[in-house]
């Protein structure tokens, strides 16, 4: 399985059969893997280095300090998460990871750690908006979509940005403890920036784990469930996982959510749909889908501690 890389430096052009193109490249990408890698976003780098030196400021200090900004729950999602406080895959032992969570970032005006680390990752989410909603027109377009389609369902109520830190010199307790166990995503789309260092696993068709490279200046992107049951299952929602951080080199990442507004009703599309290939899926809710998978990767730790 290869991971093709898309670039969209042509989409501010405007041009018609530039978009084409990009769609229909998107559209190969997420119905056959789920995953692509994208360039020519035009986020600015800066945004980046400082969201990342943020992330490894914060994550360097005491458990203590870091607890003072403690997630609360599923609802808020916002806040520091310890090493072991999730298990993405509820059957598996806890996450090696620790994450400071940032849902609806630019309208939180509590529980941050300090004022530099909340300029930063505002400036970033931002940025990330920015690319996202291109992202999101591509794929309107792909779909036979107004271009504005999920622009307007993806307002910022369940977007989140998220620092995750992959400590190094972490001894798994078993072969099946990762740093982020086997999961697919929850909403429509994630960003997913490695900053130089590998880890993350897609499994293939032939259910093999395949390692995802770090493309220089390649945001990785992957469709996520509600993308999955809004495309009636041709946009695929894969599986993937952290392995977890080498014993000499701890891993940082920053993970952007684009999922749904929580009333918005997901249903299968009207190009997805025909009489051969009916709609797979009942209708649901993305605030409804959203909350029930983070909270049983939360509560999936009652079972093993
Ligand atoms: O750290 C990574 O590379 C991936 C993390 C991830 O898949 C997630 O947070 O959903
Ligand atoms: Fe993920």
């Amino acid at each position: 399985m290869t991971i093709p890389v898309i670039d969209f430096s042509g989409f501010d052009s405007a041009d018609v059969r530039a978009l084409k193109r990009l769609a229909e490249q998107v559209d190969r990408a997420l119905s056959n893997t789920g995953f692509m890698m994208i360039t020519g976003l035009g986020l600015a780098k800066r945004a980046e280095a400082d969201a990342f030196a943020s992330a490894k400021q914060f994550f360097a200090n005491p458990e203590a300090v870091k607890n003072s900004c403690r997630y609360e729950g599923s609802g808020a999602n916002f806040g520091y998460q310890q090493l072991l406080g999730e298990h993405l895959d509820p059957t598996a032992p806890a996450d090696l990871k620790e994450a400071f969570t940032m849902r609806n970032a630019l309208h939180q005006y509590n529980h941050w750690p300090d004022v530099e680390f909340r300029n930063h990752a505002q400036s970033f989410y931002q940025q990330c908006l920015f690319g996202a909603q291109k992202v999101l027109t591509v794929m309107a377009l792909a779909l036979d979509l107004p271009g504005d389609y999920f622009n307007h369902r993806h307002l910022g109520e369940n977007i989140t940005l998220r620092y995750l830190h992959y400590p190094a010199g972490q001894q798994p307790t078993s072969d099946h403890q990762l740093g982020a166990g086997a999961h697919t995503d929850y909403g429509t789309i994630t960003l997913l920036f490695q900053h130089g260092v590998s880890g993350l696993q897609v499994l293939d068709s032939r259910e093999t784990w395949v390692d995802v490279p770090c493309v220089d200046d390649a945001i990785v992107i992957n469709t996520g469930d509600l993308m999955h049951r809004w495309s009636n299952g041709k946009y695929r929602s894969t599986l993937h996982r952290v392995k977890p951080a080498r014993a000499d080199q701890a891993r940082y990442a920053i993970a952007f959510f684009v999922d749904p507004d929580s009333d918005v009703t997901i249903e299968a599309l009207p190009a997805c749909v025909s009489t051969t290939h009916p709609a797979q899926f009942p209708p649901t809710t993305a605030g409804q889908h959203i909350q029930d998978k983070i909270q049983a990767s939360l509560d999936a730790g009652k079972a093993y501690s």
